[in-house]
């Protein structure tokens, strides 16, 4: 089922997930849930916390057909390259706002399936700058957080009067 997705600047977003210990059907319902959410949306990637679930679970496609869906749990950046890349950000709970973000250009991360495997993944490009931008939504981060505190602060204006004309509409 598609769940609501919190928007910035909900203090709920700044909760640090909890990480998964059991790999039940209630997990796989989670999994399925976040990616029906990500895809109606429409968006590349989606956090567990994003959706008010503060548990550390991670569903990505970044296919050009939108029918790859990659599943991380308690994922783990093990290593980062020194060498950075730019590249304009979005996010699903700060709608209509893309702001350049340099990250590291290369990470590897270790993480699980839904079955609690293990594995190992290699990511560069945009799987690099979105699997961090997933990892620090599960540590309480955003984007909007690497911004001057000004540009931060004009987009929370913004996100709150876009809040409140939604509600009047009702
Ligand atoms: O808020 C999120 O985590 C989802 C976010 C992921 C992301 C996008 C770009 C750079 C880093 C991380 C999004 O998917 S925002 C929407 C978006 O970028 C997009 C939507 C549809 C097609 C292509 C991109
Ligand atoms: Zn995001």
């Amino acid at each position: 089922s598609l769940l609501p997705i919190l928007r910035y600047p909900d203090p709920r977003l700044n909760k640090v997930a909890e990480p998964v210990t059991v790999f039940d059907e209630q997990l796989k319902t989670l999994v399925a849930d976040m990616a029906q959410t990500m895809y109606d949306a429409p968006g590349i990637g989606l956090a567990a916390p994003q959706v008010d679930v503060h548990r550390q679970v991670i569903v990505i496609d970044i296919s050009e057909d939108r029918n790859t869906l990659q599943v991380f749990i308690n994922p783990e950046i093990v290593t980062a390259s020194a060498e950075k890349a730019p590249y304009d950000e979005g996010c699903l709970s700060v709608p209509g706002i893309y702001e350049e973000v340099e990250r590291p250009a290369r990470v590897t991360v270790r993480a699980q399936d839904v079955n609690g495997k293990f594995f190992d993944i290699q990511a560069e490009g945009l799987m690099a700058v979105c699997l961090q931008h997933e990892i620090d939504h599960l540590k309480g981060f955003m984007f909007v957080d690497y911004l001057s505190q000004l540009k931060r602060n004009r987009i929370k204006t913004r996100m709150l009067k876009e809040e409140r004309e939604k509600k009047r509409e009702k």
